[in-house]
């Protein structure tokens, strides 16, 4: 690839993902293969995912937002073991080097739009484990919200057999070992930063996302997200009416020792409007290990991580991001 080509996000039309023609499906992986090993990043487009349940969603968030500070501050992430609830401004700090990120969140993990009495999914997160926590006064939040979910979640499930097949593995490779429900979701405020910005405190600083693969709506028309391309530039990754922003997380890193990137990248509201935005983070369970493929090691290519369980790598990172529950950076 030329340096040029560095600098360009690729977009993927997800149109043949579901094709019974393994030739279609595995051309789409050879895409996929290329944007993981090359950028880290890609939009998509045909997703699947309905206009107006990004809409229902997004008017939800706003409506939740826009609660008071003493409302909102009863979901405060920081009562909850499992990283459930909300974030205010500041309170949040993605890169070690900065002071906090600009922005006001709402975390979810699984969830049955139908309430179950015994949601094994849900109980089978291990470390991660624990209930979503909801506003009382907002009718129609949780089905919004949940609905989107299931339908991010209904993406991911696509990719990860495009993921294998990219690696080379059998398609089924992830079906074991995303059984559960190791996918959260965040909405994400951030205010406008209009005038001079001190750069140690942007809408979220310099990070890598912590699992396997995000899926990021973010709302058209407003430039915020950057990403580090190769030659250590940032480069716009701006929003496209219709598509998703797909990007490499770390256990997808570590899954393939660096054969696919982990990719830097950050989101600076500079616009004179608010913005909103929702990552959906997808890991593999929390009780798999984080082992190298065979065919991303060799003599020349010695792995390069230790090998943890995907819940203990996404619990130390939250708890680094969010500096609760007393504890701070291990090492
Ligand atoms: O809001 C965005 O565009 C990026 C959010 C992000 O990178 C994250 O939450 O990890
Ligand atoms: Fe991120």
């Amino acid at each position: 690839m030329t340096r040029e080509a560095f600098s360009q996000i690729p977009v993927i039309d997800l149109n043949n993902i579901r094709s019974l023609d393994t030739t279609a499906r595995g051309a789409l992986a050879k895409e996929v293969k290329r944007a993981c090993v090359d950028v880290g990043f890609f939009y998509v487009k045909n997703h699947g995912i309905p206009e107006e349940t990004v809409e229902a969603t997004m008017s939800a968030s706003k409506r939740f937002f826009s609660l008071s500070e003493g409302e909102k501050l009863k979901l405060d992430i920081r009562k909850s073991m499992s990283f459930k609830g909300y974030q205010p401004l500041l309170s949040s700090n993605n890169d070690p080097e900065n002071m906090g990120d600009m922005h006001e969140g709402y975390e979810v993990g699984w969830e049955e739009l139908d309430k179950k009495p015994d949601d094994s999914k849900r109980s089978n997160d291990g470390t991660m484990a624990g209930a979503n926590v909801w506003p009382d006064e907002l009718p129609g939040f949780r089905e919004a919200i949940l609905k989107y979910y299931h339908a991010a979640v209904g993406v991911g499930r696509l990719l990860f057999p495009l993921f294998a097949l990219a690696l080379d593995l059998p398609e089924d490779f992830f079906d074991d070992k995303t059984k559960n429900s190791a996918a959260i979701m965040k909405v994400l405020h951030y205010p406008a930063q209009s005038g001079p910005v001190d750069d140690r405190i942007i809408g979220i600083g310099a990070h890598t996302d912590f699992e396997c693969f995000t899926v990021l709506w973010q709302e058209p028309g407003i430039q915020a997200l950057q990403v580090l391309n190769q030659d250590k530039k940032w480069i716009d990754a701006p929003p496209i009416p219709g598509t998703l922003v797909m990007n490499i997380g770390d256990q997808f890193a570590r899954w393939t020792n660096d054969a696919f990137k982990s990719t830097v990248h950050r989101a600076i509201n500079r616009s004179s409007i608010e913005r909103y935005s929702m990552p959906l983070f997808f890991g593999t369970d929390y009780d798999v290990k984080l082992v190298p493929i065979p065919s991303c090691v060799s003599e020349d290519r010695p792995a390069k991580y230790p090998v943890v369980t995907a819940g203990d790598y996404v619990k130390d990172r939250l708890k680094a991001a969010y500096g609760h529950h007393h504890d701070k950076r291990e090492s």
